[in-house]
């Protein structure tokens, strides 16, 4: 069929599942991805978590209290959660589904036990593992951040070799070496996403 009518539905976008450890660089990226594709719309979770320095409520994430976390999962308005480090985070189902309809490329940043029950509800969807050059630089990007103490750091750097390990349920893996060349990588994995 020929498009053209201008009552032709929007096409539904596809979903973009970006997953990696922690301190691989996926803020960052996913960041980069924004400044070279505006269009491209970044899902923001809630969460359980302190607000670090220089975050602030409905930026980085929506922070709630674990009354309010258990609230949204008792009403049905996380699409996926998980507990990730002693923190519960999870994506509000309503604004993914809205612009999805919309037509406008998705892009969830989550971790691994979020990717999968994304995988169960929405197979369609395309998952990309963001990996580091080495499990070194992986540290070093850590403890160079400066954003957690020894034993969240531990804790992160244990379940980092846990996700590393499902590198075969993605679909595809960019390293991220450097920013710009990982950046651009995604960009071409959202829009070739959005074009099918
Ligand atoms: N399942 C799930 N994971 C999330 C969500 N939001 C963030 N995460 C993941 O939770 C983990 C911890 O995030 P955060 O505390 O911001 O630490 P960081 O990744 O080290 O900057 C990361 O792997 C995020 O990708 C979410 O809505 N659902
Ligand atoms: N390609 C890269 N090369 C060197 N450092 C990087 C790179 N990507 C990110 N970083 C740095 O690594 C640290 C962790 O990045 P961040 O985006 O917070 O990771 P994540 O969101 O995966 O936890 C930050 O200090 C960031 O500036």
């Amino acid at each position: 069929m020929t498009s053209g009518t201008t009552d032709a539905p929007t096409p539904r976008a596809r979903l973009t599942v970006l997953s990696g450890p922690s301190g691989v660089g996926k803020g960052t990226v996913v960041a980069e991805v924004r400044r070279l594709y505006p269009h491209v719309w970044v899902s923001v979770s809630c969460t359980t978590r302190k607000p670090r320095p220089g975050e602030s409520d409905g930026v980085q994430y929506h922070f709630v209290s674990d009354a309010q976390f258990d609230e949204l999962i008792a009403t049905g308005q996380l699409l996926e959660y998980a507990t990730f480090a002693g923190n519960r985070y999870g994506t509000p189902r309503k604004p993914v589904d809205q612009h999805l309809a919309a037509g406008r490329p998705t892009v969830l940043e989550i971790e691994l036990q979020g990717a999968r029950q994304i995988r169960d509800a929405m197979p369609e969807a395309q998952f990309v593992l963001l990996a580091p050059p080495s499990m070194a630089e992986l540290r070093e990007r850590l403890l160079g951040r400066r954003t957690e103490g020894p034993p969240d750091l531990e804790a992160r750097l244990a379940r980092a070799e846990i996700e590393l390990a499902a590198a075969d349920e993605f679909d595809e893996v960019i390293v991220n070496d450097d920013v710009e060349h990982a950046a651009g990588e995604l960009v071409k994995l959202i829009e070739s996403a959005s074009a099918e």
